[in-house]
């Protein structure tokens, strides 16, 4: 979480009381001309967690892409609109600290995987920041545990299953201390087993997620509001539960539960106060 005082802005221009991420009129298109994004507005306030949900296409991760900057007017390219983390601007400045709020677990966790031990990967970011000795072992023990996988930290990453690999990944984001922790895909390729340990574990963490998903069930499991993008822009936003007992606005979107999938039935995640 921030440190910024409760209630008054820090001279970074971060600020406790702010949204963990505020995205206003974001809009873009690629090199190729391909517009993409349409002026999205979206909030996650600070410990909620909410879906983005959309049909393929939609513009999810060309959204995501833009949170620390990989995508959008900090790389040169080109667009409208402004992110917040934490009260933060995304600018030039401040895009170093921005990566280091927003943590984006991708969706391969081979992407993010390539040192000789899991503690290395762990390490990486934080040894990056400058953390060194006991400060930075501490870090990483603290975050292999977060994900439960602290008894694994001297093993290669290749020599893990992949829900272990998607936990790490997990992990090495959480070792930055992140504001916001965004997901995409969170549950894709993993075991019912994986798939369930994996929400616990999102559920015991105190920090904002923003979690990109097709699974629909772990959306209403997890995230008390969903926002639906398609065609570049939110076009709908409230309670996961209303969104998905809409059908119309489900049949309207590509959404399909899974047949027989009531989510009515299903305890809906605690709102968090906005
Ligand atoms: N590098 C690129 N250059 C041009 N167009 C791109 C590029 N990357 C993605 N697109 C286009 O942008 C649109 C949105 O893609 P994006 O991957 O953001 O959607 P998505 O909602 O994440 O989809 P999915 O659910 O399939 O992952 C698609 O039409 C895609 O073809």
């Amino acid at each position: 979480m921030s440190g910024a005082p409760a209630g008054g802005a820090s001279p970074s221009g971060a600020s406790a009381s702010s949204p963990a991420l505020a995205v206003d009129g974001l809009a873009f298109a690629y090199p190729d001309g391909r517009q993409v994004l349409y002026g999205v507005d979206l909030e996650v306030a600070q410990g909620e967690r909410v879906a983005l949900l959309g049909p393929n296409g939609a513009g999810k991760t060309t959204l995501l892409l833009h949170l620390n900057g990989i995508l959008g007017a900090v790389s040169g390219g080109t667009g409208a609109g402004s992110i917040q983390v934490s009260g933060l601007p995304l600018r030039k400045d401040t895009v170093g600290e921005i990566r280091r709020r927003v943590g984006i677990v991708f969706q391969d966790p081979d992407d993010q995987l390539f040192m000789p031990t899991v503690a290395d990967d762990v390490a990486f970011g934080p040894a990056n920041l400058g953390l060194r000795g006991s400060e930075l072992a501490d870090r990483v023990h603290h975050a292999l545990s977060q994900v439960g996988m602290a008894d694994q930290a001297d093993r290669p990453p290749h020599h893990l299953s992949f829900g272990q690999r998607r936990r790490v990944a997990v992990a090495t984001v959480l070792a930055m201390e992140p504001e916001i922790l965004v997901l995409d895909e969170p549950s894709s390729n993993l075991d019912p087993a994986s798939r369930r340990e994996l929400a616990d574990i999102l559920q015991s963490l105190d920090v904002a997620v923003l979690m990109v998903t097709h699974d629909l069930p772990y959306a209403l499991q997890l995230c008390s509001r969903s926002l639906l993008l398609d065609g570049g822009r939110i076009v709908a936003s409230g309670a996961t539960r209303d969104l998905l007992a809409d059908d119309a606005l489900m049949r309207a979107h590509r959404l399909e539960l899974p047949y027989g999938f009531d989510p009515l039935s299903v305890p809906a995640a605690p709102a968090v106060e906005r």
